[in-house]
């Protein structure tokens, strides 16, 4: 059966979402998962970008072994040298550049002539090729370029030694049919193309993502690309989890496999929304809350008489196994090690004590610890990075009544040990937490955007708090899980500051450097 690589890009154009901003533990923390969910190529990032990206890619490289890693680069030798700097220590080093091939792009844009792309297209691949064993090369805006320049630019860094072409719908403007087609005009039109493997990557603007990716597939595509959950930059870009779902679940359709362990789908999707603060709609294809929901009368009479009558996907297709109460408060570090191992943690002592610390005071609270919550506790550890002081919440208290001004307590500790309490008041409990924090902060903090939901089911679910802010004149987003979403939501704030704190303090390194 004809194989299809599934390139995934939530690291770098997932990131590219408005208010997504991961640091370096949580990239390899998602880096890892992806491996072990079996995609073919992780693009970690963009290496020119900062030095948070670059450390980020040249980690994930040292770290992942079963998945090509790869990072982005304009088509500049500066930002080529970066990425080999990042890359030259993976497995098997891989490039993606990219330059803008339509008219809109290279004349207001890219202030080039199509002749100046062409050769600067085949300047970069052939100057990629000199470190590099695989270069991608990506016409970007494909889709609103003239076809036969398209397969003129292809031809020549084909020839030039580019081993993957990557054709991506930049803007969700191609509908299924044109998309197709230029695939199959491509394969039918460029001398050498098929020495080279063909990409598809597609973006949702016109919620058109999955059916293109797949009229790509079906026109000979060999690898797609795309991000979990969906996420990227505007409307987001295709959603990998439809993808590899659809290939399985019409596969007579298809004919195509992928090497995605399609149940390892669940929890990928659930880490890259708890890390990215990124809240997944609950009707999303495949991985919403409400997918394996049946409401009315007559769906339940039928999943009852026959599952199959209303049901194409299982959830244990995609590692949903229904909710089970894995452990309880008379549980001992043993089952609680094992339960982490399957999950597929790999924590050292330290941090698994840790873990089972927070179990133990969670267990005191809370009647069922479902799978979620041991995620969320594990996650914690896993991407908890002690080298950086931060500020950390020792307390937070908060009176509140309809007929009172609601006040808020904080105890934090400092980055520089010093133990900080301020109090102040709110329009209700939230802003008075908010008004408190930014004393003990003592920075300009302004909060574009302010979320709590509930992590698993029923009365005691624990709350989690996602905060988009402007921090010293830097967007952040924090995140954090507690039994009381007022506690959460101090968490969350002070998650937000440490991540500037952190970013601050490594450009400090590397100015000293
Ligand atoms: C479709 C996509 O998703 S492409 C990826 C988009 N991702 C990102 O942009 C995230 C990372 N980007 C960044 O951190 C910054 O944009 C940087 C570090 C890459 C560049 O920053 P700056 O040097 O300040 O340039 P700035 O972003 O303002 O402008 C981009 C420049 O690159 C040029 N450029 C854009 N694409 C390309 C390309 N593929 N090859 C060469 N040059 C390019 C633009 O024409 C512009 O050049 P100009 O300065 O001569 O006008
Ligand atoms: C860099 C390219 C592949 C891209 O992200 C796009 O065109 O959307």
């Amino acid at each position: 059966m004809r194989k299809v690589d599934i390139f995934d890009t939530t690291l770098r154009d997932g990131e590219q979402s408005a208010g997504i901003n991961l640091n370096t533990a949580e990239k390899i923390e998602i880096a890892r998962q992806l491996e072990r969910l079996g995609v073919t190529i992780i693009e970690s990032g963009f290496p020119a970008a900062s030095p948070g990206d670059f450390d980020a890619v040249k980690r994930i490289a040292g770290t992942v072994k079963n998945s090509i890693v790869t990072g982005l680069a304009r088509s500049v030798k500066s930002d080529i040298d970066r990425s080999w700097e990042a890359l030259r220590g993976a497995e098997q080093p891989h490039i993606h550049i990219f330059l803008a091939t339509s008219p809109i792009h290279m004349e207001h844009k890219l202030m080039k002539t199509p002749d100046q792309v062409v050769e600067a297209a085949v300047e970069s691949v052939k100057y990629a090729r000199r470190f590099f064993p695989l270069v991608q090369w990506s016409a970007e805006d494909a889709s609103r370029s003239d076809l036969e320049f398209l397969a003129h630019i292809i031809g020549k860094v084909v020839e030039a030694g580019a081993t993957t072409v990557n054709i991506p719908d930049t803007v969700g403007y191609a509908t299924p049919q044109e998309y197709g087609d230029m695939f199959r005009y491509l394969k039918e039109n460029v001398k050498g193309i098929d020495k080279v493997k063909l990409s598809a990557h597609c973006h949702n603007d016109l919620g058109m993502a999955t059916a293109n990716t797949l009229a790509a597939i079906e026109n000979g595509a060999d690898q797609v690309e795309g991000t979990i959950n969906g996420i990227g930059e505007r409307a987001g870009n295709v959603a990998l989890e439809e993808i590899a779902v659809a290939l399985h679940i019409r596969k007579p359709v298809y004919g195509v496999e992928t090497t995605i362990n399609l149940h390892e789908i669940k929890r990928t999707s659930q880490l890259v929304s708890q890390l990215t603060g990124s809240l997944i709609q609950p009707n999303k294809a495949v991985v919403g809350k409400n997918a394996f929901a049946h409401e009315s009368g007559i769906h339940q009479d039928g999943m009852l008489k026959n599952p199959l009558t209303y049901e194409i996907i299982t959830p244990e297709l995609i590692g949903d196994a229904a909710t089970e109460l894995v452990l309880g408060k008379h549980s001992g570090r043993h089952a609680f090690k094992d339960r982490a191992i399957k999950m597929g943690f790999d924590l050292s002592e330290e941090k698994l004590n840790n873990a089972f610390i927070e179990f133990k005071k969670l267990a005191d609270r809370k009647k069922a610890i479902v799978e979620e919550d041991l995620m969320v506790l594990l996650t914690d550890q896993q991407i908890h990075d002690e080298d950086v002081p931060v500020y950390e919440l020792a307390s937070v208290q908060v009176q509140y009544g309809t007929a009172h001004i609601p006040t808020a307590t904080v105890t934090a500790h400092a980055p520089n040990g010093d133990l900080i309490s301020e109090a102040a008041t709110g329009a209700g409990s939230v802003e008075a937490i908010f008004n408190t924090l930014e004393r003990v902060v003592k920075g300009k903090v302004h909060i574009l955007d302010y979320r709590v939901t509930s992590i698993g089911k029923g009365r005691d679910a624990l709350g989690e708090a996602v905060i988009n802010m402007s921090y010293d004149g830097e967007t952040v987003t924090g995140r954090d899980v507690a039994q009381d979403v007022l506690e959460a939501t101090a968490k969350a704030y002070l998650n937000a500051v440490n991540r500037q704190v952190v970013k601050a303090e490594a450009k400090v390194k590397v100015t000293a450097g």
